[in-house]
């Protein structure tokens, strides 16, 4: 936690989706609102941002980064290689890059930027909003273990955070970073499938998230295998082997694994579309 007025100023480049949840896990930690600022090309949501977390915001990329400590890329991949060269010399000296993009890899970054520019990769993913995420971070080749430990500060109040290297990237933004949309794929099944069989949809909506939100918080505070867990609630000959088997029948598991490789596939695509 983070509550001075002397934290390292950050710049987050990208008001969207992504750069909202890091702007709320930097004021979540402790950050004040002075400490950071957004830059989004749409003016709209720029003001929205402004006046819903009272911090600065503006259009320039450039401008940003040069009060900044740190600056936070968190536009979508096609974009960021304009934004590197709208802040490549702007750079304060030994500002750390941070960039939540799938698929580019830190090369891409480094060859754009001044030579020992420290770059970290994070895949974060959307329930870190609520302090609930999953991120995985990769160290860039000038970056000390300092720059590790920052990020990390700038991520306290999003959930877990886990150090990979960068070759696992696209498997982690494939599982956690993509992942929320398959639970809520899952939970959107279920609600529908609780529609079909005369519940209400409130009731069938509220039914399947406590049971996600339950089912998960329970794998991980016994930390028991997930099979095991699976076997404690199927009575023999009961309701559960029945439903399990349909599951099996229609390839659910096959499709969550197809699923992934899809997703990893494409930010490998994402990665080299970009990086030419
Ligand atoms: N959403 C998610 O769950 C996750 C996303 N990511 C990564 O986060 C990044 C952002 O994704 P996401 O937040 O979903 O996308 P969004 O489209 O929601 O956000 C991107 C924002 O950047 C703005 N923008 C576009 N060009 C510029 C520019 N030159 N300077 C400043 N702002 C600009 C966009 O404005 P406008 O709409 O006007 O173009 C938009 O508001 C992506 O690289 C993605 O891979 C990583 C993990 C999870
Ligand atoms: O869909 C995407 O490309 C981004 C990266 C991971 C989650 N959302």
């Amino acid at each position: 936690m983070t509550d001075d007025t002397t934290a390292p100023y950050v710049a987050v480049l990208g008001g969207g989706v992504m750069g909202e949840t890091l702007l709320s896990a930097l004021l979540g930690g402790g950050w004040t609102p002075e400490r950071v600022e957004v830059t989004e090309s749409a003016a709209v949501r720029a003001n929205e941002l402004a006046s819903r977390y009272g911090v600065r915001t503006g259009a320039s990329n450039a401008e940003a980064a040069a009060r900044a400590d740190v600056v936070l890329i968190a536009v979508k991949p096609n974009v960021v290689g304009s934004v590197l060269a709208d802040v490549r010399d702007r750079l304060r000296t030994g500002a750390l890059v941070v960039s939540v993009a799938a698929g580019l890899p830190l090369s891409f970054y480094e060859s754009r930027l001044a030579a020992g520019t420290p770059v970290v990769r994070v895949m974060p993913n959307t329930p870190a909003v609520i302090g609930k995420g999953a991120s995985a971070i990769a160290r860039g080749t000038a970056t000390e273990p300092g720059h590790l430990v920052l990020v990390e500060r700038i991520l306290d109040s999003t959930g877990l955070v886990v150090r990979v290297d960068e070759k696992d990237l696209d498997a982690v933004t494939a599982i956690s970073g993509s992942g929320p949309a398959y639970a809520f794929y899952l939970i959107d099944a279920m609600a529908e499938a609780g529609v079909l069989l005369g519940l209400s949809r409130d009731l069938a909506t509220r039914l399947a998230v406590a049971t996600v939100e339950g089912s998960a918080a329970l794998a991980a505070e016994s930390g028991d295998h997930p099979v095991v867990l699976r076997e404690r609630v199927s009575s023999p000959g009961g309701t559960t082997v029945a439903a399990v088997r349909e599951l099996d029948a229609h390839g659910v598991r096959a499709g969550v694994v197809a699923a992934a490789q899809a997703a990893r596939d494409r930010s490998r695509e994402l990665g080299a579309a970009y990086s030419s």
